[in-house]
């Protein structure tokens, strides 16, 4: 990969769903560059885009208007099923929901995509415990969803997200589900993985503690991006800002 190119391109993106005779305009045209290594959060009121923007953007759903390119690919000018197979390769996904398979152990959930991609059963479960152990999991692997706390759980998402060494990891609102003090373990540990490893994750939140948090920040209004800032964080995860008021 060329790191002088963005890793994620989006231009001019439209969307629109359309229910019956109802057409609802939700991106209107939407710019974005993500260059590798960033950490992006995407904030916005209720209603503005930002699921949609993580949808379109990542090709789970498609766009009436505009151009994606994700590392080098235009996810549009490809099949359903190259676009599937792209995405497999070189995006990680954490969702709210933690959809882990609840009969599985937590190194079978984080090795199940893999073994999708083809990777062989030995490789595919040594990655899993290896990324089981990076998210401080290593003691848990034998354990189902439901013997794991929800931040213990949405750590196991993670783990499967970024077991096949994803370029992007894509994650919308992964701290929905979780109390103030595991929704802050669960950041930390997104924000260490970017620091320390240069994983590249766009992260939709409506949560403005985690906003306060990522080094760039946009907002979404009305399907429109009208904000994107860039500004220094403190080590310890903080924004290096002055404190306001
Ligand atoms: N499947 C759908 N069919 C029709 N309209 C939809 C659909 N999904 C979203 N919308 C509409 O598109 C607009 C953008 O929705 P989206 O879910 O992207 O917003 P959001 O910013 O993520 O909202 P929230 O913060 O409440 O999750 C909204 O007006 C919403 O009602």
């Amino acid at each position: 990969m060329d790191t002088h190119q963005p890793l994620l391109l989006a231009t001019g993106v439209r969307k629109v769903y359309r229910t019956g005779s109802v057409a609802v305009p939700a991106l209107l045209g939407l710019d974005l560059a993500v260059g590798p290594g960033e950490l992006v959060g995407v904030m916005g009121p209720s209603g503005s885009g930002k699921t949609t923007l993580l949808n379109c953007l990542s090709g789970l759903d498609d766009i009436d208007g505009g151009r994606v390119e994700v590392d080098g690919h235009d996810l549009f000018a490809m099949s359903d099923a190259a676009r599937t197979e792209h995405r497999a390769r070189t995006m990680g996904f954490v969702f709210q929901a933690f959809n882990l398979i609840p009969v599985f152990s937590a190194v079978e959930n984080v090795e199940l995509p893999l073994l999708l991609v083809g990777t062989r059963p030995r490789e595919a479960r040594r990655r899993a415990v290896d990324m089981l152990d990076r998210v401080g999991l290593g003691h848990r692997t034998d354990h189902r969803p439901s013997e794991l706390s929800g931040g213990e759980q949405q750590r196991v998402t993670i783990a499967r997200a970024l077991a096949g060494r994803p370029a992007i990891v894509w994650a919308d609102e992964p701290t929905g589900n979780l109390d103030s003090a595991m929704a802050a373990q669960v950041m930390d540990l997104l924000c260490e993985l970017n620091q320390d490893e240069g994983q590249t994750i766009v992260l939709v939140t409506h949560d403005s503690a985690i906003g306060d948090r990522v080094p760039r920040l946009i907002r979404m209004r009305d399907g429109r991006l009208v904000d994107d800032v860039r500004r220094p964080v403190a080590l310890s995860g903080t924004t290096a800002d002055p404190p306001r008021g």
